[in-house]
């Protein structure tokens, strides 16, 4: 278990980190939330040992961080948001070097390396040039590196970000298949499907403050409710104006022609809302209730229309 308490990063007079506290439950996939700039990169490179923090006290299973530093780094794999590699090493090369760095028993490197290609779905490229891999390959080869001394924690900094679909899909189900080794997983991201699939616990930071802490379940349990998704023949931006305004609507998110209403008071929006339409000059062209997703959950919580 990683436990954070009352952590402050400042550089010069900027507070990064305004006394932040979580808790990373052993086991768990810990999805670390927040927008450009809020401070997960941060907080992951104090949780790694790379930069240093003014005060607050961080334990990994009860034992003080930085004091017992060395012996908590041996349990750490961190996998870099932009990992880099000598491009002119092949896959296998590339991780027998990294071995060979780590002072890995040298009897069981190849055995290792072999296992860790497979694991990372590299097999069929080992031999080929890290510097001709794709994106999302050099991700999975930087995640081999990340496991090569069986982490116990394992931190991942926006793995997905920029990988394709196809790419974004892999790096998860590698992801969960670690689920399933009992490694605890610290991802930050910003890409909210990729939560939903994966993580068991969610903490959202915001310039440099947690807004929310809790288990996925818990959190689709409290904020999850239905959401009108309206679509009008003319841009609708008055009309979102015009809705915001009433008593029972909680947050009016509108673009172009499309508008999506959250509620305060479910049973009278049902009622209420198609009575306030009928009024408009607007045509309706669409109207539909949703179940609402994780996406709409930050939608409500902070504004997170620039990241998704
Ligand atoms: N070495 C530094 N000196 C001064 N300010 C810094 C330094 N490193 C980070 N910051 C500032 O701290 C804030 C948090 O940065 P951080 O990189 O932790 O955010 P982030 O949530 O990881 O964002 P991103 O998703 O863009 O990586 C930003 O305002 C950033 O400009």
């Amino acid at each position: 278990m990683i436990q954070v308490e009352g952590l402050v990063k400042k550089y010069g007079d900027f507070q990064v980190l305004k006394s932040i506290n979580f808790t990373v439950k052993k086991g768990s996939v810990f999805g670390f939330l927040g927008k450009n700039g809020a401070g997960k990169s941060t907080t992951m490179n104090i949780l790694t040992g790379l930069i240093n923090f003014n005060s607050g006290k961080i334990t990994f299973d009860g034992l003080n961080f930085p004091e017992n530093k060395n012996q908590i780094l041996k349990k750490i794999g961190y996998l870099p948001e932009n990992p880099v590699f000598y491009d002119y090493m092949t896959g296998e090369e590339y991780l027998h070097f990294i071995a060979g760095v780590s002072g890995f028993p040298k009897g069981s490197i190849k055995n290792r390396v072999e296992e860790l290609l497979h694991q990372v779905k590299l097999t069929d490229a080992k031999d080929r040039r890290v510097g001709g891999y794709s994106r999302g390959m050099k991700q999975r080869l930087g995640l081999a590196v990340a496991l090569f001394n069986h982490p116990q924690y394992l931190f991942l900094d926006e793995p997905t970000s920029a990988l394709d679909p196809q790419g974004r899909l892999e790096m998860v189900e590698l992801i969960t298949e670690l689920k399933d080794k009992s490694i605890t997983v610290f991802l930050s991201t910003h890409i909210l499907s990729d939560v939903e699939r994966v993580c068991d616990e969610v903490c959202i930071l915001d310039k440099g403050e947690i807004l929310l802490s809790s288990s996925l379940e818990e959190l689709q349990k409290k904020y999850i409710q239905p959401i009108f998704d309206i679509t009008f023949e003319n841009d609708c931006a008055k009309v979102a104006e015009e809705l915001k305004n009433l008593p029972w609507v909680e947050k009016v998110v509108q673009e172009k022609r499309n508008l999506s209403l959250y509620a305060k008071d479910l049973e009278k929006a049902k009622r209420e809302l198609i009575n306030q339409l009928g009024k408009l000059d607007n045509p309706v062209v669409n109207y539909q209730i949703r179940q609402g997703n994780l996406e709409d959950i930050f939608i409500r919580l902070v504004n997170y229309n620039d990241i998704i």
